[in-house]
């Protein structure tokens, strides 16, 4: 069943181009120059219920815009969504009862008050059994090892602190869908790494539909089977993860460790330089080229090691930007 189904998709942002000083403030009161700004443009996808799916795309691409559309928060300008099986922008009690969102950069815990608190809040507002919270928050305290800190004033807390009682937060109701932009921003590796371990466990437990934007490609990879992946608004890929690298199977990775300098051109005529640290380098070269690289390396140079390998997705997921 679809927890989500997108069709044709829409958003046009307008707004007052506002220039730098008091004179353009002034000139502002008089005439206003409305610009537009396309920042989803025709997108359509569907999501199964029970699915992790991974919302990629650059800085600008439109995907919180589309999230925000998703959730009801926007209005698109035009387009079809159906999020569990309701129309998200009428903006109805039932659904919102059924579906959270976290916004990694967006608190929704109070900052003055400690987050045991806004649980609280949470729970009055969802209309959530007493009984039943208080088992939620025993499961989800104990599992991010956050008891401790349920009544530590929010703005005391630590950015990775914070973000587990932010996801918190959010389940008390038990959503059916949850809309994650940018959970694990700012992070260190270790709470990177608990995040993603509780989204996997809280998916499988209660088989929540988990839709999920990140720069970290290791959110992603842990994840996601599948992608969508935006740019200026436009759906570029949708499909499995692993075949984002199989698009890109004729391009390898060439590590090479130099025993003496050598001249840029002459290795740049085989493929394209990306790193060079030293007498370390390190090259995108196509397959097709491959075999005569691999001979003028070990012919006319002098290597202490070499290592050829696949683009990692991380890199794939870049070209597909590009
Ligand atoms: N209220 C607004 N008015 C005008 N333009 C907007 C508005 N909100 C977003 N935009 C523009 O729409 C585009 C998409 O923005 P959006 O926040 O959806 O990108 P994103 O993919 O989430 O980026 P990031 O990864 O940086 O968070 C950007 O160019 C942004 O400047």
């Amino acid at each position: 069943m679809n927890a989500i189904s997108v069709k044709n998709l829409n958003k046009v942002f307008t707004y007052y181009e506002k220039k730098e000083g008091f004179q353009h403030s002034l000139k502002n009161l008089l005439v206003r120059k409305q610009k537009t700004k396309e920042a989803v443009k025709n997108i359509s996808f569907d999501i199964d219920s029970g699915d992790i799916i991974g919302f990629l795309g650059p800085n600008g691409a439109g995907k919180t815009t589309t999230l925000k559309m998703l959730s009801g928060i926007l209005y698109p300008t035009s387009g079809e969504v159906h999020v569990l099986g309701y129309c998200p922008w009428k903006r109805q009690k039932e659904f919102k009862m059924k579906y959270s969102m976290v916004l990694g950069q967006k608190s929704q815990l109070w900052p003055d008050l400690p987050a045991s608190e806004t649980f609280r809040l949470n729970q009055y507002i969802y209309e959530v059994d007493e009984r039943k919270c208080k088992m939620l928050l025993d499961e989800l305290t104990e599992y991010l090892d956050v008891k401790h800190l349920l009544n530590v004033q929010v703005r005391r807390l630590s950015l990775g602190e914070r973000m587990k009682l932010e996801l918190i937060a959010s389940l008390i109701h038990s959503p059916q869908l949850i809309f994650l932009d940018e959970p694990s921003i700012g992070l260190d590796l270790v709470s990177q790494k608990k995040i993603r371990s509780f989204i996997r466990y809280w998916n499988e437990q209660y088989k929540t539909t988990v839709m999920i934007t990140s720069h970290y490609m290791k959110d992603i990879e842990d994840l996601c089977e599948r992608v969508i992946v935006i740019n200026g608004g436009e759906k570029l890929y949708d499909g499995s993860l692993s075949d984002v690298n199989y698009m890109f199977k004729d391009i390898k990775i060439v590590n090479l460790e130099l025993s003496s300098e050598i001249d840029d051109m002459k290795l740049g005529k085989f493929g394209v330089i990306t790193k060079k640290d030293g007498l370390n380098c390190t090259m995108e070269v196509n397959r097709e080229n491959l075999h005569e690289f691999i001979g003028y390396v070990t012919q006319k140079l002098n290597i202490k090691d070499i290592s050829i390998s696949d683009i990692p997705v991380e890199k794939g997921i870049e070209l597909l930007y590009r």
